[in-house]
Order: structure tokens, then sequence, then C-alpha cells
């Protein structure tokens, strides 16, 4: 059992009570959920207990916010026991459960025969570094350009955590669709027949109801956290970020009792972790998976088997979509990571810079001047 796999739940106190732990879940499921069962290799813990231990605040007893927090962004192999204990294990997820995407090029290419492939590209740890300052995840030039080229050939999405505008402004493409707050803020191109249901640019925001409560939830964090060292807090409009890459990790604690009581306030919302962050979100049954089903849908993909989606991703909501992409048995996720991870993409790719070169060869093996017949419909963007 890895120490982020704690399931905490209390029937007694109804479902809008439980809080999980689990790697890739919410920390407060949404309502209407049943509360799970703990799945093999994972604990179950009463919510009461689960409240004590955050209460007493740590000393030797375990706080699984802090624990979950610290598994957010392990830097190294150590961090992640479960998957960590021999050299050989690490082998064997890159070589054979999760190989490189760019060893398997070939592969990848020949499943896309006759298909139509479409590109879903999260932003922060996939196409740009992890840095300590969130406004300063700045992509290179060199990837811009290469996005570019991709999107001449393939539709391409961008699906972030981030706000749809601030996205927006370090891409900087207008030709690609881009789905803001984990999906929540989807918009396509404003240009062109082929980007849209009839000629109208695609727009859907499931969760506008929230803005109201996000602003206010924002407003609150900012007071409670400012107190708290290096700690930021991040309004992506239907959605709110709270960083802690910068704080001590001795105050991880604090700041997770902290945010614990603001949305001890708000039922409605949940919680879930990125890479040394906290995510809060409205709990409506939409994610990163739901967007990317929506965008299919949207080009006239929907139930179609002449598609072929690649999503890659590094993070933990990033696996909502390679989720779907396995359920449905359709195209490949991409994990970003150096590290094993629990995951359900199909291929990993060390860092950006390997994502680049992926974007690379995707671009030379479309290009038609290479004299190799074209095995994927050209997506013409200039109509
Ligand atoms: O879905 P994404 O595009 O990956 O966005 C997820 C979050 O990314 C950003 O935070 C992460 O990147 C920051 C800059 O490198 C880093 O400082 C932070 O620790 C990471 O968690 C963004 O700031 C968040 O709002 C997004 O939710």
């Amino acid at each position: 059992m890895t120490k982020q796999n704690v399931v905490v739940s209390d029937v007694k106190c109804g479902i809008n009570d439980m809080i999980s732990v689990v790697p890739k879940g919410s920390l407060f499921p949404s309502t209407g959920q049943k509360p799970p069962k703990a799945p093999d290799g994972y604990v179950s813990i009463s919510r009461n207990k689960f409240l004590k231990k955050l209460e007493t605040g740590g000393g030797a007893r375990i706080n699984p916010w802090v624990e979950s927090m610290r598994a957010s962004s392990p830097t190294h192999i150590k961090s992640n026991p479960s998957l960590s204990s021999t050299v050989h294990q690490e082998d064997s997820w890159i070589q054979l459960d999760h190989p490189s995407a760019l060893n398997m090029f070939e592969q990848i290419m020949s499943a896309s025969k006759g298909k139509q492939i479409v590109m879903f590209l999260d932003y922060d740890g996939t196409l740009s570094p992890i840095v300590d300052d969130p406004d300063r995840a700045f992509m290179s030039r060199a990837m811009r350009a290469a996005v570019k080229a991709v999107a001449r050939y393939f539709p391409t999405a961008i699906v972030s955590g981030r706000c749809r505008d601030k996205v927006y402004s370090f891409v900087r493409l207008a030709e690609l669709y881009y789905a803001g707050s984990h999906g929540m803020d989807i918009k396509g191109p404003a240009k062109g027949p082929r980007y849209s249901k009839g000629n109208e640019p695609v727009l859907f925001q499931p969760a506008s109801e929230f803005l109201p409560m996000i602003d206010e939830v924002y407003k609150a964090l900012v007071e409670k956290i400012k107190s708290i060292p290096g700690a930021k807090v991040e309004h992506n409009r239907f959605c709110v970020s709270v960083h802690f890459r910068c704080v001590d990790e001795k105050k991880w604690g604090s700041l997770a009792e902290q945010v614990r009581a603001v949305l001890k306030e708000y039922p409605k919302l949940r919680l879930s972790q990125g890479r040394k962050v906290l995510e809060i979100r409205p709990t409506i049954k939409w994610d990163k998976g739901r967007a990317l089903e929506f965008l299919l849908e949207s080009l006239g993909y929907a139930n179609c088997s002449n598609v072929l989606p690649v999503y890659i991703g590094d993070d933990r909501t990033d696996e909502d979509a390679f989720k779907v992409l396995r359920d449905k048995g359709l195209g490949f996720g991409i994990l970003v990571s150096k590290i094993p991870k629990d995951t359900n993409a199909s291929y990993s790719l060390q860092e950006p810079s390997e994502v680049m070169l992926f974007l690379h060869r995707l671009v030379e093996w479309q290009r038609p001047s290479r004299g190799r017949p074209r095995e994927s419909k050209i997506y013409n963007t200039s109509t």
C-alpha cells in the first residue's frame, strides 16, 4: 500500500461528508455518489477518526492530508515505496508497463491507420516545465512552434486546470481548442467550419452557476492562508488552486487545516490534488475525461471508430482522461513522468522536452514531403 492509499468515509454522516485521499480521486467526492468501498490495497478509516487525527496536528500520528500532500509530487522514486523497492520495478514500469511513446512511435502510428488523430495536451508539466511561480510557467518558443505544427495536421486541444484565459495567454495559438478549469470552460477556435458543429464556435461551461461561490471561496482562502509564508491562492475561474510548493513542509498541516476550515462551509465544492497544489472545484460530475468526450463529440467523432485520440498529461487530474480512453479502448494516454506512478496511461514520456520530440515526430510522420503516404486524414485548418 502506498501512503496515498487511504479512503476515509463515514456512512452515518452521509455522502457529502465522505472524504477520500486517493491517488487521482478527490478528497471530497461529488454529492450523489455512493461512499466507495475501499478498493484492494486501500485502507478505510472513519471520518471522525480522520478529523481527530487532523486535529491532533500530527505528532506521532499520521495526518492523511499531509501524507497525501507529500505524495502529490514526489521528486524521486523513493517517495513512492510501493513502486520503488527494486530498480527492476522501475525498469519494468518504463519498458513493459508504460513504454516510452518515442520508442513505441511506429506502433502508435500503425494504430492510427485510416483514423483521424486528435491531440489533447495538458499544459503545466507537459508543455511547460514545473516552476515555483505559477505565473511564470512559460512555454518555450520551440514548444509553441511544435504545437502549432501539430495543429496544422490534427485537431488539437489544450486541457488545463488553469483558467482558460490564463492558459491561452501562455500558449497564444488561436487555432486550438482550450478547455480551462479542468475542462469546465471549453472554447473552440472562432473561425473555421471544421472546428465546430455548424458555424458557431464551441463554448461550454457546465459549472457557470458556481461562479459566485468560487469567487467567495477564493477570497476566504486568500484571507485564511495569508499568514502562511509561500502559500498562494490562484483563481482559476471555475475552480481555485492553493499552492504549497513554496511552503515549508512543517506548515503543510496548518495549511491543510485552513483549507479544510473554509471548505466545511461549502459542501458543494470538493477538493482534489495536483502537483504540490490543492484544487477546489464544484462537485459536478465533470472533469478532463468528460471534456475529452465533449470535444470529440464537438468534432463529430462521438462513438466513431475512425478516430485516434492521443492525450498527453502529467498530473492526477489527467488520469480522468486516460481512464476514458482506456475504458473506451480508444486511442492512447501518455503520462509525462520520470518516475513510476499508478496510471491509466498506456505510454510514458519523461519530461516536456520529450513531449516536444514526440510532437516533432508526429509532424514529420504526417508531412507528405517525406515521401511517406499519408495514413491519416489531413486536418485542413485553412478553410
Ligand atoms: O492541468 P494543468 O495545466 O497541468 O494545470 C494544473 C495546475 O498547474 C499549475 O500548477 C502547477 O504548475 C505550477 C507552475 O509550474 C507549479 O508552481 C505548481 O506547483 C503546479 O501544481 C497551475 O498553477 C494550477 O492552477 C493548475 O491547476
